[in-house]
């Protein structure tokens, strides 16, 4: 048996799985906080996560109803980019500042300066910084807060964090670290260099974290965690990985010509590569895989973040939210969405406001709004599919994840307005599975990581969603509308 966790945004899930009887024994999740301040600030307190795994734990192992000495390792996924600094105590000297902030973008365009310019960028780190990475965040907290800044001792990624709380060890896998922005992510190794354009006064030799080899584990459960889990002391804990690298490997996305695409809190579409890529866009990510390899990525900030504001202002739950949706027509009726309440990653508008445009007195409704507001998150993960370009274009199929990956009707407009055939995992936070299966790879040496995921990354027909042809022309319009109106609110060119 082995466990995988995700920890997402919002929530903390856990997954059984049973790599022998091919088989998925139980799920849980915990909530997490979101604190949201001025100026874009996005920070959550790492504790809560370990409290969240604890509680999702527990639920999940029940729920499987397996003995607990059966459980043989656990993998750990994590939100990208979020720095967490701690103190020689272990003890983080700020709140963890998250992917989804923007506070830091002067911090970032600053940076992208000293480094070059997005040429220098590419050259040192094989991608360019963009706000949201860790690594305006640390020269933030050096400019905005010299005296916790001057207590750092460690910066790990919050799924080295929770890692950490697991084994003792500070260790750093490649697919999370290319997130930092002092990684290049072509050789593998920190930049040095570009860390002391951020931290000049921190050593990294002794504040980054030991790099490890994506099949290397992070090292063994502490003796004190074993016995409050319940679990016997020698279990492995796998390296782990970014949500977006564990989603991949839970969705089988581990090879070349699958394209994962992920309504989570942010959105993302990737693809596997077997070399590093150079995109002809600035805005492709070009990050490691956390199983070896590449995963190029495009993430936009908007998605359910965007889609559960609306739904809250009417104060509707999900189902009702679903009812809306179903009851506007493809364009809203002229409803034209810009969705960047957060800011947005892709395209690059970290202070960018949401927009409604198009509104008159016989659109404005409520099911409208809704349909509009899903619509234009989803124009943006197409804008992404464009920027991959060739990296996508070979795929046939999206494999969809993520909590908005439920909806139906969500999924009958990717497929629309993608022109792409759609299909769910059965298991939808793939991160989580991803993470086990990396935990099982670990492991065990005789199996293969394609061999576990046949095993165990089981397509949902159910959620089998083909384009609609009439509905793909009618998108065509609504999509060129969203780019004018981009184009026009923004300068981004259509
Ligand atoms: N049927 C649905 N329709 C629309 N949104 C949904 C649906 N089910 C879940 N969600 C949304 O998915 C989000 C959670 O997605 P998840 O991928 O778990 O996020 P994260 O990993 O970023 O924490 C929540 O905002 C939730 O409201
Ligand atoms: O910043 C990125 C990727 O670059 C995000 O994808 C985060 O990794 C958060 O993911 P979710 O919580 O939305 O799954």
């Amino acid at each position: 048996m082995y466990i995988g966790v995700d920890c997402g945004t919002q929530s903390t899930k856990v997954v059984v799985v049973d790599i022998d009887g091919e088989a998925i024994l139980g799920e849980a999740s915990r909530p997490h906080h979101l604190e949201e301040g001025e100026n874009g600030r996005r920070e959550q307190e790492p504790d809560e996560w370990i409290a969240a795994f604890r509680g999702a734990f527990e639920e999940a192992v029940n729920r499987a109803g397996i003995e607990r000495h059966a459980i043989r390792a656990i993998g750990v996924s994590g939100q990208q980019h979020g720095m967490v600094a701690l103190d020689a105590a272990g003890r983080p000297v700020h709140p963890a500042k998250l992917w989804c902030d923007t506070e830091t973008a002067v911090h970032n365009a600053a940076l992208v300066q000293r480094l070059g310019g997005p040429a220098g960028c590419l050259e040192r780190l094989g991608l360019v910084l963009q706000t949201g990475y860790t690594a305006s965040k640390i020269a933030w907290l050096r400019e905005t807060n010299p005296e916790a800044y001057r207590r750092i001792d460690a910066i790990l990624l919050p799924h080295d964090y929770l890692n950490f709380w697991l084994t003792g060890e500070k260790v750093a896998e490649a697919g999370d670290a290319s997130g930092t922005g002092y990684f290049d992510t072509r050789s593998r190794r920190w930049r040095h260099d570009v860390f002391a354009e951020i931290a000049p006064e921190l050593d990294p030799e002794r504040v980054l974290p030991r790099l490890i080899d994506y099949r290397e584990p992070a090292g063994m459960l502490r003796l004190e965690v074993a016995r409050e889990l319940g679990l016997s002391p020698n279990i492995v804990v796998a390296s782990g990985g970014g949500d977006n690298m564990l989603g991949a490997i839970g969705t089988g996305n581990i090879v070349p010509g699958i394209v994962t695409l992920s309504l989570g809190t942010s959105g993302t579409v990737c693809a596997y590569s077997p070399e590093p890529v150079r995109a002809e866009s600035d805005m492709v990510a070009n990050f490691c895989a956390s199983h070896g390899g590449w995963l190029p990525l495009i993430c936009t900030m908007n998605v359910t973040s965007a889609s559960t504001l609306v739904r809250e202002l009417f104060a509707l739950d999900l189902a009702a939210f679903g009812e809306r949706l179903a009851a506007a027509p493809i364009g809203a009726e002229g409803v034209t969405v810009l969705p960047f309440f957060n800011g947005e990653r892709v395209p690059a508008l970290p202070h960018a406001t949401a927009s409604f445009l198009g509104l008159d007195s016989r659109n404005l409704t409520q099911a409208n709004l809704c349909r509009a507001v899903v619509e234009s998150a989803t124009f943006g993960l197409r804008y992404g599919l464009e920027l991959l370009g060739p990296l996508a274009a070979g795929a046939n199929q999206i494999r969809l994840i993520g909590g908005g990956a439920n909806s139906p009707l969500w999924r009958q407009i990717v497929a629309d307005v993608t022109a792409t055939q759609v299909i769910c995992p059965q298991v939808t936070d793939a991160a989580a599975l991803g993470a086990a299966l990396q935990a099982a790879w670990c492991e065990r040496a005789d199996l293969s990581l394609a061999a576990l995921c046949d095993r165990l990354v089981h397509l949902d027909t159910h959620s089998l969603t083909e384009p609609v042809e009439s509905n793909v022309q009618a998108y065509e319009a609504v999509y060129a509308r969203y780019r004018e109106a981009l184009n026009g609110h923004h300068g981004i060119p259509t």
